[in-house]
């Protein structure tokens, strides 16, 4: 006998907690577009989609401000919530960046000197972080640019990440007056060497996508110069050689008349997202012939290892976060913030050094040393 007899409730039920108040498709904005699930002849599929949750802010390198959190936010749990919903791709508009990170100039001009406001922002962050590693849906990283400073973090936060080989990885926090503490403290030394974590951590040195595809930091690296029908691999970076002279030199990038050249080559070649698109099509498509509740636990149950230190940390980074704005983030941040005004984009940090090594107060004549002026 079935079970016809059993009361049953077959009213579909919404489970959807934020609407689309903070999306939207004037920049800066978070723009999350449902796209559909196409099969790898192309051919969309009916009623399946994947949602593509843009960072649009590309004259400030797709940095986020407040709003856009709050869109990235709800953009991830609409695709979380949403049953037609396979997979998940983050993504910023354009070819220059993915995400630099928080949005410098709110953070000079508006957050710096205002801890408690940070504090609530820092919420905001942790929360759009936590979106991701909770979204009950595979999240690629689709990395169309630079991925630094908050752009890494929320980038590693993802679960895979397929990247345009013209991207460059890396942190400025500690040159700009933050730590990378929005998950690169954690994250970081899972992927890369301990060694390799902390140098990349705290350098602010920039690396390129081949290297960090070397070091294990992303899945696959994809060219995006379309040279006469032909794409060609980005020629400012070696990828034809791995030892020089008993070092590595793959992924490095050239130097001298060699990336002179390579600039100038590159100057009229198009750059075409096609393979790339095709890389994040083949992976989602993989997600979509899997049983997706095996599927999500095995993704959590990987990305558990990313939340123990981040669940660990995030709450107690919130607070010194927030306390640092008043400090060496007022610094660091007007530093960059007034680039154009004084020339500079950084604090004179030797000066600062010295004048913590006399004793002297951080007041605003000690601020007032380190800065550079103003140009005429
Ligand atoms: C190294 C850079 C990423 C790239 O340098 P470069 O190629 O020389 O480009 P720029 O001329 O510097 O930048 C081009 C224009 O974009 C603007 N820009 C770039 N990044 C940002 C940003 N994050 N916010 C706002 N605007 C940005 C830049 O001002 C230029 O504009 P212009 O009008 O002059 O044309 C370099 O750009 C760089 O270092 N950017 C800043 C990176 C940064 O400091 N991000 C914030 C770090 S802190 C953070 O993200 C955090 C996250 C959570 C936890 C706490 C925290 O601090």
């Amino acid at each position: 006998m079935a079970l016809e007899w059993l009361p049953r409730d077959n009213e579909i039920k919404d489970h959807i907690l934020i609407g689309s108040e903070h999306w939207g498709s004037e920049a800066p904005c978070t723009v999350y577009e449902k796209k559909p699930l196409t099969d790898p002849n192309g051919n969309p599929v009916e009623g399946l989609y994947v949602a593509w949750i843009r960072l649009n802010n590309p004259q400030q390198y797709n940095s986020y401000t407040t709003e856009m959190v709050k869109g990235v936010i709800a953009g991830f749990t609409a695709a979380s919530q949403d049953r037609s919903v396979v997979a998940a791709v983050f993504t910023g508009t354009g070819d220059r960046a993915f995400c630099t990170g928080g949005n410098t100039r709110e953070y000079a001009e508006y957050y710096a000197r205002r801890p408690h406001e940070y504090g609530e922002y820092m919420d905001l962050f942790n929360g759009m972080v936590d979106s991701i590693l909770n979204c009950k849906k595979p999240v690629i990283c689709r990395v169309n640019g630079m991925r630094v400073a908050g752009g890494q973090e929320i980038g590693m936060a993802c679960d895979i990440a397929v990247s345009s080989d013209l991207a460059i990885y890396g942190q400025a926090g500690a040159r700009h007056g933050s730590s990378p503490d929005g998950g690169s403290t954690d994250f970081l030394p899972w992927f890369l060497s301990m060694e390799d974590a902390m140098w990349n951590c705290v350098s602010c040195e920039l690396w390129s996508a081949y290297k960090m595809k070397a070091k294990n930091l992303i899945s696959k690296v994809i060219p995006v110069l379309k040279k006469d029908g032909k794409f060609i691999r980005n020629p400012l970076i070696i990828t034809d050689e791995y030892v020089k002279d008993g070092e590595i030199v793959y992924g490095e990038f050239k130097t001298g008349a060699a990336a002179k050249e390579a600039r100038e080559m590159m100057k009229d070649i198009p750059i075409d997202f096609e393979l790339l698109d095709k890389e994040v099509s083949r992976i989602v498509w993989t997600f979509a012939n899997l049983f997706p509740g095996c599927l999500i636990k095995a993704i959590d149950g990987i990305r558990a290892k990313k939340k123990f230190f981040w669940d660990q940390s995030k709450l107690p980074n919130r607070h010194w976060l927030m306390a640092n704005m008043g400090y060496e983030a007022f610094l660091g941040f007007n530093a960059f913030n007034t680039k154009k005004l004084t020339g500079k984009d950084v604090i004179d940090f030797i000066k600062l050094r010295q004048l913590i090594a006399q004793g002297s107060p951080m007041n605003a004549n000690t601020y007032a040393e380190v800065f550079a002026k103003p140009q005429e």
